[in-house]
């Protein structure tokens, strides 16, 4: 069992008046990834952001983005978010028809690739491409929003997850999103997670870094 463990802040819940402040201050932090939420409105009923903001991103952040595609057919544009600074390239497995075949286009481009399932999705659906990812990413809410609760049945989900990873000596991490705060960030990290996203309870805190610092030491 990997004794990982980082935090990935989500700057969809950052002022985007002011978005090169914000990223330099995870840039001081002890901030680990900066997490990248891309929503189209249909997939998820919420459009967010796309190339121009994650180029903005990758502009000014010193660490790796970790690029949340919450699209439908994200084939389309893997390689785009590859050449726009992705790190990691996470696709939703209910967005994918021919997964497998996307993981290998995504690692192809030289990113880490992550599978996210959502809340009402087994991690057994898994099994057969857990040995190819190198992250797992849990949803803890419903995709599509910031600011959301955090949903209980989660450590079961990582539990599942873990037993997974550890049956088929997969080297994938296990990332949650969603309600992500001090009131489970240690439970996550003890029940075998090992990336936790946070965005408002981050960018909430009056002081966002020592909020980071709080959490990847809960
Ligand atoms: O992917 C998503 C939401 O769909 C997330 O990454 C959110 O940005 C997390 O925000 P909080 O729940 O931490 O406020
Ligand atoms: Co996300």
């Amino acid at each position: 069992m990997t004794n990982t463990r980082l935090i990935s802040p989500s700057i969809l819940s950052a002022d985007f008046g002011n978005l090169q402040r914000d990223i330099e201050m995870l840039n001081q932090s002890e901030a680990d990834w900066i997490h990248v939420d891309i929503m189209d409105g249909q997939f998820v009923p919420n459009i967010s952001f796309g190339f121009p903001v994650a180029e903005v991103a990758k502009k000014h952040a010193t660490k790796p983005l970790d690029v949340h595609l919450m699209i439908v057919e994200p084939d389309r544009y893997l390689k785009r978010f590859a050449d726009a600074g992705a790190s990691g390239l996470t696709v939703q497995l209910e967005a994918c028809p021919n997964l497998h075949r996307t993981v290998q286009v995504i690692k192809e481009s030289g990113c880490r690739a992550g599978v996210a399932i959502n809340p009402h999705s087994p991690v057994s659906l898994l099994e057969d491409i857990i040995t190819e990812l190198d992250l797992v990413l849990v949803m803890s809410v419903n995709p599509g929003f910031g600011g959301q609760k955090f949903i209980e049945n989660t450590y079961k989900k990582v539990a599942d997850a873990r037993n997974l990873i550890e049956k088929r000596n997969s080297k994938a991490l296990i990332e949650i999103d969603g309600g992500v705060d001090m009131n489970n960030a240690g439970k996550l990290f003890s029940a075998g997670a090992n990336v936790l996203v946070a965005g408002s309870s981050v960018f909430a805190a009056s002081s966002p870094s020592q909020m980071i610092s709080s959490l990847k030491h809960a």
